[in-house]
């Protein structure tokens, strides 16, 4: 089991922000969190990457058991790509440096690297359709070009887990299309054991991504294959107001609010 949390809760100021999550996410699924803004799913994700401690029950990740692990190991074996590191990163470094940071989870490189990880670094950015950002600054590039630097500086870490938390955001028609290609392909290819898309919108989906948690005032709403769960019936109660789901030509869904004429 990659995660597997037993009645999971989390509990803030006397509130209960995540309550009795029952989630199980097997090697080889690749999971969409689905759910409108403040419904919990940027705690969960803290709370699997260890930013986060469970208020009750069990949470186990990737085999460790919060409680008798060591959550600084537990965090090199997760890649987590989200706009929130951007801000975080020094614009003036180069693309590639980047990348070979996450070999280390650190923010900028404090050790001393070898010529092969160097290497390594630039052909997993390459790999990432990233070849001509090599050599240029992070803060000049695009949105969509910063978001291929950090989606290979994830995978420099060989992680087992690899999550990406609304990667869309700020990307054009097209830069998006190109995300969603690249996300498809790194989940075709199996260069992790399992993968989590964290978006508001469905027609972003990848086909790759066949399983669905529904998460509504820190609830599991539904969990479950996407066929079973982005129904129309399902998802007019998940939202409250009645939707259709429509098939694109390329086999992806979208809704739409169902018109009250
Ligand atoms: N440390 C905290 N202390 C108090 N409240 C918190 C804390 N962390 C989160 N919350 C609250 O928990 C709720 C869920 O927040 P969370 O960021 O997980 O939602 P989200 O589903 O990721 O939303 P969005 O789609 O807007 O990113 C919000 O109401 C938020 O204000």
């Amino acid at each position: 089991m990659l995660i597997n949390c037993q009645n999971v809760s989390f509990i803030r100021e006397k509130e209960c922000i995540l309550q009795e999550i029952n989630w199980q996410m097997s090697p080889g699924e690749n999971w969409v969190i689905l759910g409108l803004n403040g419904s919990g799913k940027t705690t969960l994700l803290k709370m699997i990457t260890g930013y986060n401690w469970p208020s009750n029950g069990e949470l186990t990740v990737l085999g460790e058991t919060f409680g008798k692990t060591s959550i600084p190991d537990l965090k090199k074996k997760i890649g987590w790509v989200s706009s929130d590191l951007k801000h975080r990163i020094n614009s003036n470094d180069v693309s590639e440096n980047i990348v070979l940071s996450g070999k280390f989870a650190s923010i900028g490189i404090w050790e001393k690297t070898t010529k092969d990880e160097e290497d390594l670094a630039k052909h997993i950015l390459i790999r990432c359709g990233g070849k001509a950002l090599i050599g240029k600054k992070f803060g000049i590039l695009s949105q969509g070009q910063q978001q291929i630097v950090l989606i290979a500086r994830a995978l420099m870490a060989k992680p087992e887990l690899l999550i990406f938390d609304e990667p869309c955001n700020g990307l054009d028609l097209f830069a998006r299309q190109s995300m969603l290609d690249r996300i498809d392909h790194i989940a075709q290819e199996k260069q992790t054991k399992g993968l989590i898309f964290v978006t508001h919108y469905i027609e972003e989906i990848p086909a790759s991504f066949d399983h669905i948690l529904l998460l509504k005032d820190g609830k599991i709403f539904a969990k479950g294959l996407k066929s079973d769960v982005l129904t129309p019936d399902l998802l007019t109660r998940f939202y409250d107001n009645a939707v259709e789901v429509i098939k694109l030509p390329d086999n992806r869904l979208t809704i739409i609010p169902k018109s009250s004429k």
